[in-house]
């Protein structure tokens, strides 16, 4: 289960000469922070490739009230293949987190280079196959686990070094200690990203301050000790 590692960057999976047919079908597009660059219910079918900088995926819930953090996308990653491939209306939204540039290329060119490329089509299907993998153990996590759990499961995936992710921010300790990881979102945020509500992260976050496992602060929190935060995360799953 994770907001940003289970599906593989789409285009370093390709060959030299894949990538330079793919990207001369399209054209470079800069965005500003919060551009939508796809959005849930349309009828667009191009693709997006990410060149620089990191979206969120995310969907409307409870007929508009809460927006649900599906995943991080970043570097290299493929954007808008569903509505290419089944010509539906967009499943979700796509949002710059900051600045961020990717190449654009039409439903039409897109659906043309899979036929011409089958091994690149495999790419697509296993980038799809992982998410429905991902999505199926989200949904059992959401179901077998409380807020806590998720809350620490979530922290610890954004707060680990290697997810090198948008929200992780190694705050450097006192000289020689082990550096700090804190993880920049705020309490509404962190909860669209697991599917509770605010009152909830907010409940479950008093918990892990008492028994010292973080400290919060404004759009942060510090993750005081890792360990236990995974184990407590890990311990109650299967
Ligand atoms: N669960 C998910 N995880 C990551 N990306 C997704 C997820 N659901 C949808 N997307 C992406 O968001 C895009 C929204 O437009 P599309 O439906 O065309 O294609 C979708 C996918 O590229």
């Amino acid at each position: 289960m994770g907001l940003l590692d289970n599906e593989p960057a789409f285009a370093q999976a390709l060959t030299a000469q894949e990538y330079e047919s793919v990207m001369a079908l399209g054209g470079r597009v800069r965005y500003p922070a919060d551009a939508h660059l796809l959005t849930e219910g349309d009828r667009s079918s191009h693709v997006v490739i990410v060149l620089r900088g990191w979206v969120t995926v995310s969907v409307v819930t409870d007929r508009g009230a809460t927006r649900l953090i599906l995943g991080l996308r970043g570097p290299g990653q493929l954007l808008g293949e569903m509505a290419a491939l089944d010509a539906h209306p967009r499943s979700a939204t796509v949002r710059a987190l900051g600045p961020m540039e990717g190449q654009v290329i039409s439903g039409d060119a897109f659906r043309r280079f899979l036929t011409l490329h089958p091994r690149v089509s495999g790419l697509v299907i296993r980038q799809l196959t992982s998410r429905l993998r991902s999505a199926d153990q989200e949904r059992s996590a959401l179901a077998s686990l409380t807020v806590l759990q998720r809350l620490a499961s979530r922290l610890t995936e954004l707060s680990r070094p290697r997810a090198a992710g948008p929200y992780a921010a190694p705050a450097s300790g006192p000289a020689g200690s082990p550096s700090i990881a804190v993880v920049q979102l705020a309490q509404d945020e962190l909860a669209a990203t697991i599917g509770a509500t605010r009152e909830a992260v907010a409940k479950a976050l008093r918990l892990l301050r008492t028994q010292k496992l973080v400290r919060t602060g404004n759009r942060m929190v510090e993750i005081l000790d890792p360990a236990l935060l995974a184990l407590l995360a890990d311990g109650h799953r299967e």
